[in-house]
């Protein structure tokens, strides 16, 4: 699969601090990319970079093999982006910024555009400050849908929305992928809600991508084993390692080999994978040191 984006040590500072460095990331066109991350974590760094709202401190993007493309108008043509507050006049009416999207982008697709908003039921006279924060949200989607896109890129797209809304919201994002071949990148906090949509994961923390990679290669790669805590394995690939009573459990990467003697192995779920990764972030302690304290 051909790649939609490609970072190099992408980096970018606000004075002295990081909010991201050293990102490498290659993301499949034609998928699904769920980017988790907590509070902080440079999420919507990350994304501005990508439609060059934000010139990197380090390193490079480009999209769709095109080198270096962010702010170009050649490669914003192609990107729908929708940002964390889904930012829309509010004083304009609906069809007035169907009216302004036409005007701005060549390949608007104004029939697109009008269905999405009749599906919704709202009126095109209506004012969008007048819209509750799901509808405006639906209206953002409809927009950026509307620039016919190959790549789509969501900050945050259902935190405002009610749980039907939002299941509807992913619903019609599934069907327009299916149906365009679209790329689609969304960042989110809820990973359990993404799991039935994303084909491909990135989890950042701290500034930094802590995994990165095909969800199911990467179910497939890590395994929960449980064990007495006493004798904690050694080794690479251990990820995490939560106590409980007299028994550890370990998220370990270690693919399809046997765990070790007295140790059970069990498949994880996305949640569990990404907590893993985030809880090892927080505490970068190597596990071995974690040995230690059971002794
Ligand atoms: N314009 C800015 N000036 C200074 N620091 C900034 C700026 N924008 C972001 N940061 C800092 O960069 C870090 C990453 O922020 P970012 O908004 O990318 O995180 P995020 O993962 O999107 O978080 P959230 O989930 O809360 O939206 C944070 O520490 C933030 O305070």
């Amino acid at each position: 699969m051909s790649a939609a984006i490609v970072t190099r040590e992408l980096g970018k500072r606000y004075r002295s601090r990081w909010a991201l460095r050293d990102c490498d990331l290659e993301l499949p066109a034609g998928a699904v990319i769920a980017l988790v991350g907590p509070n902080g974590a440079g999420k919507t760094t990350l994304l501005q970079l990508l439609v060059g709202l934000q010139q990197p401190s380090a390193g490079s993007v480009s999209l769709f093999g095109r080198p270096e493309p962010g702010g170009s108008a050649q490669a914003l043509a192609q990107v729908g982006y929708v940002a964390q507050d889904h930012p829309i006049y509010r004083r304009f009416r609906v069809s007035e910024l169907l009216h302004l999207g036409r005007s701005l982008n060549p390949g608007w697709d104004q029939d697109l555009a009008e269905r999405r908003i009749e599906e919704l039921g709202i009126p095109l006279r209506q004012r969008t400050g007048r819209l509750s924060g799901g509808q405006q949200a639906q209206v953002a989607l409809a927009l950026a849908l509307a620039k016919r896109p190959k790549l789509l890129i969501l900050d945050e797209p259902v935190a405002s929305l009610d749980p039907l809304a939002r299941r509807e919201f992913l619903q019609v994002l599934m069907a327009t992928v299916v149906d365009e071949g679209l790329t689609v990148l969304l960042s989110s906090h809820n990973v359990a809600e993404l799991e039935r949509v994303c084909d491909h994961l990135v989890v950042v923390a701290d500034g930094r991508v802590q995994l990165a990679g095909d969800v199911e290669a990467l179910l497939g790669e890590h395994r929960v084993l449980t064990g007495p805590s006493g004798g904690l394995p050694d080794g690479p690939g251990m990820i995490h390692v939560d106590r409980a009573d007299r028994h550890a459990h370990i998220v370990a990467r270690i693919g399809d080999a046997e765990p070790m003697p007295g140790w059970a192995a069990r498949p994880i779920g996305l949640e569990e994978l990404v907590l893993a990764y985030l809880r090892q972030a927080r505490d970068p302690r190597p596990v071995p040191s974690e040995l230690e304290l059971s002794k």
